[in-house]
C-alpha cells in the first residue's frame, strides 16, 4: 500500500525550520563522509536549494505531479535530497523492471517503522517488516489463507452477500431519490467484505462497530503522510534522540488496540467451544499464536497489526479505484453503454451479475485496469535497498530511499498511445505478441499493485471487488449528475490518490426482472 503523498500541514513552516535546526546539527555533528562509489556515478541530481535540497517537492499537494515534472524535465532516474537524506527516483518502467525483477530481494524491506510502539506501522507492523522470517510466514499465510486464488474461491460467498447488500442500498437511495456518494458506499462495501473474510463477521451497523472502524481506518490514512515523513527522517533524526510525529502517530493505536482485543477475546471464547473447526483468518492466527511448536511465533500484536494493515491498505484503495472509474464512465457515455451492452449480453437481466461471470466480460476488466492506469489509488511506491547496487547505470548506495512513480510510469508517453485519455479498449485490442510483451521496458509499464515480493498481495482481491461494485452499479442503474462532468480534478488528503470533489450522483433504477431467487440474503 505504499503511496503518493500529499503534505497538508497547517504548521508546513514551523515544520520546516524544526528540521532545517535538526538536520543542520544532524550534517554538522553525525553526517558521514560518502562510502565508496564502485567506480560508477551517482544518479543525476536536479537543481536544488540550499540546504533544505529537494523538500519542497515533497511538501507540494499532489507529489506525485511534481515528481512527474521534475523527472520529464531532468530524466527517469534521478537522485533527490531532502536536507541530506538521498532518495532515488525513478518513473521509467525499465528502472522499474531493474527495481523489482533483479533488485526484487535487495528492496524487499521499506526502512524502519517510524514508531516502535503502535500498531499501526511500529515495530509488529506487516507493512514494514524487513525482508526476514516473519514477513515470509505472513504473506505466505495471506496468500494461502485470505488473498490467493484458493483462498478467494472459498470466500466467494461472502463478497455475493456484500454485493447484494450494496445493491438494495443503492436501490433504497433510489427509490427515495437520494443522492451518494460513490466513494462512501464503495467504503462500505470493501470494509464489510474486508472484515468478514479476515474475522467471520462485518462490524455491526446498530452498536456503532462499523462507524468506530471506519473513523479509524479514516484517522489512520490522514496520519500517512507523517508516517512517510518519519519514515524518511527517522535514521539522523534518532541520533540527535528526535522522534517526528510520535505522538500523533501513537494516539489512534490504543484505539485499534481496545477494538480488535475484543474482536480476538471473541474469537478465543468461540474456539474454546466443543467441535469447533478454525475457519477464518482470525482463527488460524490465534491457533498459530498458541502453538508452541509453530513455524514462526507470533505475538498477539503481531495479529492486531495485520488486521489494521489489512484493513487500511484494502478499504479505500478499492473504494476510491471504485469511485475514479465511475467517474470516467459517467464522462464517457459511449464506454458505459458499450459496457452495459456487454454485461446485459452475458449476464441477461434477470439476476445481478456475480463475480464468476467476471471472466467472460473482457471489457469490464478493461474498464477496471485503465481506472487503475489513469488513477492509481497508491500513486507512488516506496522501498529501501538493503546493499549497494546498480540502476540504471549508475551507483546507488547501500539503505537509501527508493520511489517508484507508478502514476508516471503508467501515463508515459512513450509507452501508452494518448496516456491521459479513457480507453479501456487499449487493453483488450492489444496486438503485442506475448514475447514482444516480455521486452523489459515494456513488462512493467502497468503497475497499480505495484511489483515484485513486496507487490500488494490484496491485487486478484481488488480487482474482483472493483469488477463486481462496477458491474453491479452499471448493470442496475443511469446515474445522475449535478452539472455536464464530473470534476476529474485530483487531490491528496492521505497517502493516496482522491478526486478533489469526490464523485456525488443520484442513482436512477434501470428496468430489470431481476428473479428473487437471483438475490442472496446477506446476515447481518
Ligand atoms: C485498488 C486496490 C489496491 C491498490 C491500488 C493497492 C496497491 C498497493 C500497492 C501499490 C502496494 C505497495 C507495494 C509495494 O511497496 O511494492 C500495496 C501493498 C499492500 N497491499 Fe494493496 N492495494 C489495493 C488493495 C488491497 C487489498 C484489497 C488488500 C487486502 C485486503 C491489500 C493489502 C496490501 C498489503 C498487506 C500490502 C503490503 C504488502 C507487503 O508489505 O508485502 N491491498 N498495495
Amino acid at each position: 500500500m505504499a503511496a503518493m503523498i500529499t503534505v497538508d500541514f497547517q504548521n508546513s513552516f514551523a515544520f520546516i525550520l524544526f528540521c532545517l535546526f535538526s538536520l543542520l546539527c544532524y550534517s554538522l555533528f553525525f553526517r558521514k563522509a560518502k562510502g565508496s562509489r564502485a567506480g560508477r556515478d551517482l544518479p543525476p541530481s536536479p537543481p536544488s536549494f540550499p540546504v533544505i535540497g529537494h523538500l519542497h517537492l515533497l511538501l507540494s499537494v499532489l507529489v506525485h505531479k511534481s515528481f512527474q515534472k521534475i523527472s520529464s524535465k531532468y530524466g527517469p532516474l534521478l537522485l533527490l535530497r531532502i536536507f541530506h537524506v538521498p532518495i532515488v527516483l525513478t518513473s521509467s518502467a525499465s528502472v522499474a523492471y531493474e527495481i523489482f525483477r533483479a533488485q526484487d530481494v535487495n528492496v524487499s524491506s521499506r526502512g524502519h517503522p517510524p514508531v516502535e510502539e503502535s500498531l499501526w506501522f511500529g515495530s509488529s507492523s506487516f507493512f514494514f517488516a524487513p525482508y526476514g522470517d516473519y514477513f515470509k510466514f505472513m504473506r505466505k499465510l495471506i496468500a494461502t489463507k485470505l488473498l490467493g486464488p484458493q483462498a478467494l474461491d472459498r470466500s466467494r460467498k461472502i463478497r455475493a452477500d456484500e454485493l447484494d447488500r450494496f445493491y438494495r442500498n443503492l436501490l433504497d437511495k433510489a427509490m427515495k431519490k437520494e443522492s451518494v456518494e460513490i466513494g462512501e458506499e464503495a467504503a462500505k462495501l470493501n470494509n464489510n467484505i474486508i472484515c468478514k473474510m479476515i474475522m467471520g463477521r462485518s462490524c455491526s451497523e446498530k452498536n456503532g462497530e462499523a462507524e468506530r472502524v471506519r473513523g479509524l481506518v479514516i484517522e489512520s490514512l490522514a496520519l500517512s503522510p507523517k508516517i512517510f515523513l518519519g519514515m524518511i527522517f527517522h535514521k539522523p533524526l534518532k541520533k540527535l534522540g528526535i522522534s517526528l510525529f510520535q505522538k500523533d502517530i501513537k494516539s489512534v493505536s490504543p484505539k485499534f488496540d481496545e477494538l480488535l482485543e475484543k474482536f480476538l477475546v471473541e474469537h478465543e471464547e468461540k474456539m474454546e467451544e466443543d467441535h469447533y473447526k478454525a475457519n477464518d483468518m482470525m482463527d488460524l492466527l490465534l491457533e498459530a499464536y498458541g502453538d508452541e511448536n509453530a513455524e514462526y511465533k507470533i505475538t498477539r500484536n503481531h495479529i492486531k497489526s495485520l488486521f489494521v494493515e489489512l484493513l487500511v491498505a484494502g478499504t479505500d484503495t478499492s473504494a476510491l479505484a471504485t469511485q475514479w472509474t465511475m467517474a470516467e464512465l459517467i464522462n464517457n457515455p459511449t464506454i458505459l453503454e458499450r459496457l452495459r451492452e456487454e454485461i446485459e449480453s452475458v449476464v441477461g437481466n434477470t439476476r445481478l451479475i456475480q463475480e464468476t461471470d467476471l471472466s467472460n466480460l473482457p471489457y469490464l476488466q478493461s474498464v477496471v485496469k485503465e481506472g487503475l492506469r489513469l488513477h492509481p489509488p497508491a500513486s507512488i511506491s516506496v522501498r529501501m535497498s538493503q546493499e549497494r547496487c546498480e540502476l540504471g547505470g549508475f551507483y546507488i548506495p547501500e539503505k537509501t530511499l527508493l520511489v517508484v512513480n507508478t502514476y508516471a510510469i503508467m501515463r508515459d508517453p512513450n509507452f501508452w498511445e494518448d496516456p491521459e485519455e479513457f480507453k479501456p479498449e487499449r487493453f483488450i485490442t492489444s496486438s503485442r505478441s506475448e514475447q514482444e510483451d516480455e521486452i523489459r521496458e515494456e513488462v512493467l509499464k502497468y503497475i497499480p499493485f505495484s511489483a515484485g515480493r513486496r507487490g500488494c498481495p490484496g491485487s486478484n482481491l481488488a480487482y474482483v471487488s472493483l469488477g463486481i461494485a462496477i458491474g453491479v452499479m452499471v448493470q442496475c442503474f443511469d446515474w445522475r449528475i449535478k452539472g455536464e462532468k464530473v470534476n476529474m480534478s485530483e487531490t491528496a488528503g492521505t497517502i493516496m490518490l482522491a478526486m478533489a470533489q469526490p464523485l456525488k450522483c443520484t442513482p436512477v433504477p434501470r428496468t430489470l426482472n431481476l428473479l428473487p431467487s437471483s438475490l442472496h440474503i446477506p446476515s447481518s
